[in-house]
């Protein structure tokens, strides 16, 4: 028997970061918009552990124990005392590394696969809380659609989406290491009071209207500046994207993928288009938001 579990990429449309914790992490107002770019986790009982991949960019997913997704298994094995001998195959579509968080989604879609092949019955609680252990971005890929999520990501609070969002992802060559950016972020605010994070509202308002204007003028990263810092050629490729008329431009997450938020549906196609052709990105993808989160298909 096999249990085949879909989840969606995200991007952030606020990313408020506060200054470095004493334990590393930062505080966020991260706030979280599923969307419709999707892994799929597919758990088979085997002998032992074994994990496969395929995809375009299935050779740069690590396909021994330190895969989130067999991070994920081990974990809910050792809660209910099984062994997790399972085969774990991820058809892989969301860009690696690339600030999608594809192994947050991994890793959310394998616990819960695993969960319902082995009958295992874990409380919804109880599977976030094994998210927030595997990352911060994990408890999110499970829940999908919206939210804010405070702490160091993984306290999260669900959020109202009042209609459809049409983005554009431009896919780099390469991903970002997230440690790597949030250091980048520490040696570019060094010396410089960092705000407490807080949410925005007028961009939780214009998520709950559905309105993509008032949205795209609400956008923001503060990470931004530190993956541009980290990868200067991104300008080129946001400058593309507003160019073909995106209505906003902003890195996802912590890059090097970059968002694109369009008006409707035709006008994301022409954004795709543009990028494609001003060779500023590897591929263009488009996704609609908000997606559902991690779904047994
Ligand atoms: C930046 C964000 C935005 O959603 O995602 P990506 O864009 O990378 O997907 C997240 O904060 C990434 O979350 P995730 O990738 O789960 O990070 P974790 O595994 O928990 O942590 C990896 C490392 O990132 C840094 N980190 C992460 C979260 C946080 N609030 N503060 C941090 O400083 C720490 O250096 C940590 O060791
Ligand atoms: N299932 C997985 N899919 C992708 N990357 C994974 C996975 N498990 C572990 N990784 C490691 O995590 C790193 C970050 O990958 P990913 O989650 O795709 O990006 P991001 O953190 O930017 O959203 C990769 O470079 C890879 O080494």
């Amino acid at each position: 028997m096999s249990v085949t579990v879909r989840v969606p990429a995200k991007v952030n449309v606020q990313l408020a970061v506060g200054a470095a914790r004493p334990d590393g992490f930062h505080d966020l107002a991260n706030v979280f918009l599923a969307v419709g770019l999707y892994d799929e986790v597919t758990v088979t009982a085997a002998d032992e552990l074994r994990i496969t991949c395929e995809g375009p960019d299935a050779d740069q997913v690590p396909l021994d124990h330190t895969n989130l997704a067999a991070r994920a298994a081990q974990k809910l094995a050792a809660r209910h005392g099984l062994a997790p001998d399972v085969h774990l195959h991820i058809t892989k579509d969301i860009p690696v590394a690339g600030g999608m968080a594809g192994g947050s989604a991994d890793a959310a879609g394998a616990l819960l696969a695993c969960d319902a092949l082995w009958d295992t019955n874990t409380s919804r609680a109880e599977l976030l809380d094994i998210c927030a252990e595997l990352g911060s971005d994990v408890p999110f890929s499970l829940v999908g659609g919206a939210a804010l999520g405070t702490g160091r990501g993984e306290q999260l609070r669900p959020l109202e989406v009042g209609g459809t969002f049409h983005w554009v992802f431009a896919v780099a060559d390469g991903g970002l290491s997230t440690p790597a950016v949030y250091a980048e972020f520490d040696r570019l605010t060094e010396g410089v009071e960092v705000p407490e994070p807080l949410a925005s509202q007028p961009l939780l308002d214009a998520l709950a209207k559905g309105d993509s204007t008032a949205l795209a003028a609400a956008l923001s990263n503060d990470l931004q500046p530190a993956a541009l810092s980290l990868r200067p050629s991104l300008a080129g490729t946001l400058a593309a994207g507003t160019a073909a008329g995106a209505l906003a431009a902003l890195v996802s997450g912590s890059g090097p993928t970059t968002a694109f938020l369009t008006r409707d549906a035709p006008s994301a196609t022409k954004v795709a288009e543009a990028l494609l052709a001003s060779g500023t990105c590897r591929t263009a993808r488009l996704a609609a938001s908000p997606a559902p989160g991690a779904t047994v298909l």
